[in-house]
């Protein structure tokens, strides 16, 4: 039986550093690194960067939406890419941000949970805007596994606040109340993550949203194209650096095709917020 998300994680990050190379691979950046916006495309450049990302980073984040475009043959090359991570030794976060009432949530959380199933990862991206108490089937089933989510906090984009910020206490708040019900008594950390941007400009504290207290590893999106640095991400989690995993996608990718480029790209952001983030200890 696999350990919980929260211990497998803590251990990757552990040996590798909390970078989290994202895999994006939009028709723009097919093209910048000469390949077809294709299956055969897609396949290629996951490759390419499986291979730069291995004893590298802690986890690779595919992002769904640009295997779906080619429909089942795009999707057929995620699952590759998601049976390399784990060949690789690459934790793999699934970013599909899924969710919906409980019912049909379950179809979802075996489609990306159970044991098996071609698209299973060690950790999924869900959406908590169905009411926090859908994602259940997708919680329970990931725990049995040893696997993970990440449910939406207070995301990357500017939009989001018109959302999440909602309220007293706001609506991510909320939100963060019940992951922190759920990973109460989980150490290091739960298996129940939060996605807070690096792009807040301010603490969750100071938004009034106390993700330290939820026990959560977070998942910060927003370093490299979104305008993040490793010195925002260690002002906006201080405190609770050691449970933070960077994704930076567009930024790493704009490195290849070239494969010494993309590795050193790949070994300087792992530096630079290890770094970063020991210093905010
Ligand atoms: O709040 C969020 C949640 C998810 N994302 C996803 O992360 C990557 C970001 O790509 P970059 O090139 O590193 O900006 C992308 O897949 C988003 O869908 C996010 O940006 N913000």
């Amino acid at each position: 039986m696999r350990p919980h998300f929260g211990t497998r994680l803590a251990a990757a990050m552990e040996e590798h550093g909390p970078l989290c190379v994202g895999l994006d691979p939009s028709a723009d950046l097919l093209s910048r690194w000469g390949l077809p916006d294709t299956p055969d495309g897609l396949r290629s450049l996951g490759e390419a960067v499986l291979e730069a990302a291995e004893g590298r980073c802690a986890a690779v984040k595919p992002q769904s939406a640009f295997y779906e475009r080619h429909g089942a043959a795009g999707v057929a090359v995620l699952e590759e890419v998601l049976a390399g991570c784990r060949d690789r030794g690459l934790l793999s976060v699934l970013d599909v941000k899924r969710g919906d009432i409980g019912s049909t949530m379950a179809g979802y959380a075996e489609a990306y949970l159970a044991e098996g199933r071609p698209l299973a990862a060690d950790s999924v991206t869900l959406s908590p805007y169905l009411g926090y108490g859908s994602l259940r089937p997708a919680v329970e089933l990931a725990r049995r596994g040893g696997r993970g989510v990440w449910v939406l906090g207070l995301t990357s984009n500017p939009e989001g606040r018109d959302v999440q910020l909602v309220g007293r206490p706001s609506v991510a708040a909320r939100v963060v109340a019940e992951v922190a019900r759920d990973n109460a008594g989980l150490a290091p950390f739960g298996d129940v993550g939060l996605v807070v941007g690096a792009t807040l400009g301010a603490t969750p504290g100071e938004l009034g949203v106390d993700v330290v207290a939820a026990a959560a590893p977070v998942l910060a999106p927003g370093v490299g194209a979104q305008g993040a640095g490793a010195a925002d991400v260690a002002r906006t989690f201080a405190g609770m650096t050691e449970r933070v995993l960077v994704p930076v996608s567009r930024d790493v990718l704009s490195a290849g095709p070239d494969a010494v480029a993309l590795r050193d790209r790949v070994s300087r952001w792992s530096e630079e917020l290890r770094e970063a983030l020991a210093r905010a200890r």
